[in-house]
């Protein structure tokens, strides 16, 4: 698309709705989010790009992180999303779906990167599929693993940005990249979304990669794991397929949820597990929850995530967040200083895949305005974020579900009264007001009940202090947060 006409289209409100791509982007992905189940929204579409859109040719370039997603993708999704695209536009749009491996900016001048195109026109007919002992959809295919480690070679802990929230995960990894097989084995990794369990599991791979360059070493996607066992079912392949899974030295399993419901799967799993743990190979699982909490997963598996090490990835604190998007910036050639890293990451609180989607964000306007990344810069960049978040939080929500968790009156938040019961929580809800509104420490202390500056202080920095190493405290305030996004 010529870089005149973007301009000229962003300037007028009215051309712009008719061919925005963004604002298609930002459509298809609430439609879908609606559409899909929430793990798979944050499986298979949240992690996509969108690319390029050239207006000459009317076709859409869609980035997938790796291969598995993108055939993936283009398998299950192209279709939807060519509906939604051609409903969007109006007219047909041509679809691709390319590897886009490092996440890349979106970037509206056209073939500004260089992809490795797989032209999709979605209007080719998907494979037939088959539904296999109710576990999932696979194509015909004849049945061949690949002996690739797929690793992501970006994703090490050289570009990994550490804090309290992620510390002794990033720890362990470092330890269990250096003595593979020994004391950490099993090694579970567990936190929400977007948090960086798959960044680090593959750094743990790299790392070990480049020590011992012939090390056998396997990064899965837990749903591909599922299809391989499906596809090694279909064919009486499953010699083949234990060969090859007992013979690791390093097994990188990404999201065992969702293993959950699928008994030949599990059971594979467990073979598999016990003759790599025989052999002293390192098994490293990734999952959103601890083996305990996991539903629809076999008890001796259970038990067995559960002999190793476990250990949780908390969400990034403010700092943090600060960090990871001035460093992100600074490697995007584009730097991005204190008080804007401060004002984005205050607002943007969940995860690190959603600040480098705040990230895309801005650094696309600044492409297209010529514009330098000012604090008015990201505010009109994250319009449509912000309003979301700030829709959703205030100090008054706050107190109410303070309250309701800890079972006490909302005015008891304004009152003088001090017993323990009544003042802890008090202080918890300062803490949370702090972290999760942009209102400062005087705005607070008015909001309850006219309190000093100083008291929601010592609040929030006794709160700060306990939640690091009370681990009920952190899982209530854990809580309380998925009250108020709900
Ligand atoms: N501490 C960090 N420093 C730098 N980048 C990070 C950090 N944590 C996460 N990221 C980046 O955020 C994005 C999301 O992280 P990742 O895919 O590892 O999350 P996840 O915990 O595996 O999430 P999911 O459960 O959705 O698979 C990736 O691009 C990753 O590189």
């Amino acid at each position: 698309m010529d870089p005149q006409k973007i301009m000229s289209n962003l300037q007028n409100p009215a051309a712009l709705t008719s061919i925005n791509p963004l604002g298609f982007w930002d459509a298809a992905l609430g439609t879908l989010s609606r559409e899909l189940s929430p793990q798979q929204f944050k499986t298979w579409i949240q992690p996509l790009t969108f690319i390029t859109f050239e207006e000459s040719e009317q076709s859409l370039t869609i980035g997938a992180p790796n291969r598995f997603k993108l055939d993936w993708i283009k398998k299950t999704f192209a279709d939807r999303f060519q509906e939604l695209a051609s409903e969007y536009f109006g007219q047909s749009t041509t679809l691709n779906f390319v590897l886009d491996i490092d996440g890349g900016s979106p970037d509206l001048t056209p073939k500004n990167k260089e992809l490795t195109t797989e032209n999709n026109e979605a209007s080719v007919a998907l494979q037939s599929k088959n539904l296999i002992e109710d576990e999932v959809l696979v194509e015909e295919q004849s049945f061949e693993i690949e002996d690739h480690s797929k690793l992501n070679p970006n994703l090490t802990f050289d570009t990994f940005v550490t804090g309290k929230a992620n510390q002794l995960a990033r720890a362990a990894s470092i330890q269990v990249a250096h003595n593979p097989g020994a004391s950490y084995n099993p090694m579970f990794l567990y936190g929400g979304v977007g948090l960086g369990k798959t960044h680090l599991i593959h750094a743990i791979g790299n790392h070990l990669l480049k020590e011992k360059p012939n090390a056998r070493i396997r990064y899965i996607h837990a749903e591909q794991y599922v299809s391989d066992v499906v596809r090694a079912y279909q064919q009486k392949a499953f010699d083949r397929f234990k060969r090859y899974y007992h013979s690791l030295d390093l097994l990188l399993i990404d999201d065992i949820q969702f293993f959950s419901g699928k008994s030949r799967t599990q059971e594979e799993f467990f073979y598999a597990f016990e003759a790599l743990l025989g052999n002293k190979s390192q098994v490293i699982i990734t999952s959103d929850t601890y083996p305990k909490e996991m539903a629809g997963i076999d008890d001796r598996l259970i038990s067995r995530f559960d002999s190793g090490l476990t250990v949780a990835i908390e969400p990034p604190e403010l700092e943090m967040r600060v960090a990871i998007l001035m460093k992100k910036a600074a490697n995007e050639g584009i730097p991005m200083s204190e008080d804007v890293a401060f004002f984005v990451a205050k607002h943007l609180r969940s995860n690190v895949r959603e600040l480098e989607g705040a990230l895309r964000k801005i650094l696309a306007f600044v492409r297209f305005h010529g514009r330098e990344v000012t604090i008015e810069v990201a505010r009109t960049a994250l319009k449509d974020l912000l309003s979301i978040q700030n829709r959703q939080i205030s100090v008054e929500n706050i107190q109410k579900a303070v309250a309701d968790f800890y079972s006490i009156k909302v005015a008891d938040m304004y009152s003088k009264r001090r017993p323990a019961n009544i003042a802890r929580p008090r202080q918890i809800a300062m803490f949370m007001a702090k972290e999760l509104t942009q209102k400062s420490l005087p705005e607070i202390g008015e909001l309850f009940g006219g309190r000093d500056h100083t008291t929601v202080l010592h609040a929030v920095r006794k709160i700060a202090d306990e939640r690091s190493h009370d681990g009920q405290l952190n899982h209530e305030i854990h809580v309380i947060e998925q009250t108020l996004k709900a």
